[in-house]
């Protein structure tokens, strides 16, 4: 009921992990790989090991998550390392990378090409840009360097994740640059950047790092990751796949999302707070709804979104 494809990766579940909560350390992957899960994706590596920045750097909130982590991870060579012990639970295994200059990325790519046991690596292109620069994704030329220096060296099935965007010119300059690219996926979206929670009793932020702003998950994010997800569906080459994140928290969220164009759908806040069993419950709810409304697979209503009458 549930598989899918990204691109030619095929998942038995569409549902899985998104990159960042739960997925540092074997450990984490390991359980990802013994859960429901369709697939395990890496917390965003970086060349070196990262401590990431001071917490409290991830608080759950009633209406989902706010985070600035700084990227803590334990190296790119960790994850490569990983796959082969991942191999055992038989399900794709891919790698996300967010290196702290272009270089590193390619250097990080680079060691990812011969390791069979990686079915895809996810650029994250919320990764940081020249000092004075807005991220990359934010940055439509560096945008396209990137994917092209990426690209000239990369043969490996490979994805951007790419940050929520707002105005509609946007979509289409940034579909724009990456209908250029043999782009496997993109998933959309990262957290909604920079945004504030405050415990007004305390009268202090929740959150330490960058006096309390960092990455929105969960319900405050949803519509967002609705509108982005169609977007980029509708803007897109057929061949590259969208994945939905943000605000998946119900069998209900992932049908919207997948009813939007998604070939798959990942899990971050809502692991964080109920962990790995939230993709049986995911799963269990999503067929629920494709049995009530007589579908069988995804594809009998992916995409299919109509405009109200
Ligand atoms: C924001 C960056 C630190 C540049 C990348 C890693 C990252 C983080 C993080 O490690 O703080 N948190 C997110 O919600 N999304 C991200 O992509």
């Amino acid at each position: 009921m549930l598989q899918t494809k990204i691109a030619n990766i095929k998942l038995a579940n569409c549902i899985y992990n998104a990159s960042g909560p739960a997925c540092s350390s074997l450990e984490e992957l390991q359980a990802l790989g013994q859960s429901a899960a369709g697939a395990i994706l890496s917390k965003s590596a970086t060349l070196a090991p990262r401590a990431g920045n001071p917490a409290p750097r991830y608080v759950d909130t009633p209406w989902g998550s706010i985070n600035s982590m700084g990227l803590p991870n334990k190296g790119h060579a960790y994850y490569l390392a990983a796959a082969k012990e991942l191999a055992s639970f038989q399900k794709p295994y891919i790698v996300s990378l967010s290196g702290m200059s272009l270089a590193d990325n390619l250097k990080m790519i680079a060691e990812m090409q011969e390791e069979e046991n990686i079915a895809a690596i996810e650029l994250n292109l919320s990764c940081p840009n020249l000092p004075g620069k807005p991220q990359t994704a934010y940055d439509f030329e560096q945008t396209e360097k990137v994917l092209a220096a990426v690209f000239a060296q990369n043969n490996k099935p490979l994805g951007v994740k790419l940050p929520p965007y707002f105005d509609l010119l946007h979509f289409e300059q940034m579909a724009q640059i990456l209908n250029q690219f043999p782009l496997s996926f993109v998933s959309c979206i990262n957290s909604i950047g920079n945004g504030l929670v405050i415990d007004w009793e305390k009268e202090e932020t929740l959150i330490r790092p960058k006096d309390g702003f960092g990455g929105l998950g969960g319900d405050y994010i949803k519509a967002t990751a609705l509108a982005n997800v169609r977007q980029f569906y509708l803007l897109l080459r057929p061949e590259i796949s969208v994945v939905a994140v943000g605000g998946i928290k119900s069998g209900q969220d992932a049908f919207e999302h997948i009813l939007c164009g998604a070939k798959a759908v990942q899990i971050g806040t809502h692991l964080m707070k109920t962990g790995p069993s939230c993709f049986a419950q995911i799963s269990a709810e999503l067929t629920a709804i494709m049995q009530a409304k007589g579908y069988q697979s995804i594809e009998d209503f992916r995409g299919k979104l109509k405009t109200a009458a």
